[in-house]
């Protein structure tokens, strides 16, 4: 699987100090609180598992399966929900666990939803942002790491459900997309 991988984005270690540095803040800004942290599958599943353990104050789970990209490295602007919560959200601080943040078009979608649910509040964590590739008006509060327009895969991240036990975050070599 290494052999696949052109350049390292995030190392194990850099990975570890990003979910230390967001976790901090939201300890912080969730004092005394209880939100529910709601991982989006299924890409989100190592950043969600490594960033909960640096939250310390107490936080609910639960997760969402949407999905808007079908196959490529490109997404179709359409967003299916395929799996929906379990709890209920109405008047809760909810914040959304993604791996990565890129047209917006997932993330927009999701928080109009939670908003209709009638949220108390509502943060995105993202651990990648591609702030060049945006196509809807949508920010993370906590960002791991800007980085540009490139294909990532590891850490959860996927190309065609491969490469995402990878305990890093890299590149792909280009003779693996054709
Ligand atoms: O900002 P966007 O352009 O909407 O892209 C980001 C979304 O795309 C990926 O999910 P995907 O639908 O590939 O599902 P997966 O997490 O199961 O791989 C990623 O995990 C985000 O949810
Ligand atoms: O760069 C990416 N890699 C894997 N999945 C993704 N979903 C959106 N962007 C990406």
């Amino acid at each position: 699987m290494n052999d696949s991988i052109k350049s390292v984005v995030l190392s194990e270690e850099q990975i570890q100090e990003r979910c230390k540095t967001l976790g901090k803040q939201i300890t912080e800004d969730y004092n005394g609180k209880t939100p529910i942290c709601i991982g989006i599958l299924k890409g989100s599943i190592m950043f969600m598992a490594d960033l909960i353990k640096c939250i310390d104050t107490h936080v609910e789970l639960d997760f969402m399966d949407v999905s808007s990209y079908h196959g490529g490295t490109e997404s179709t602007g359409e967003v299916k929900i395929l799996k929906d919560l379990s709890t209920s959200v109405e008047n809760r601080d909810v914040i959304i666990i993604e791996d990565i943040l890129e047209t917006g078009t997932t993330l927009n979608s999701i928080v109009d939803l939670l908003k209709y649910r009638n949220v108390n509040s509502i943060e995105i964590v993202t651990l990648l942002d591609k702030p060049m590739k945006r196509k809807v008006d949508i920010e993370a509060k906590y960002v791991g790491e800007k980085i540009p327009d490139e294909f990532v895969v590891g850490y959860g991240l996927d190309f065609a459900e491969r490469y995402r036990n990878l305990p890093y975050i890299g590149t792909l070599k280009p003779e693996i997309y054709q």
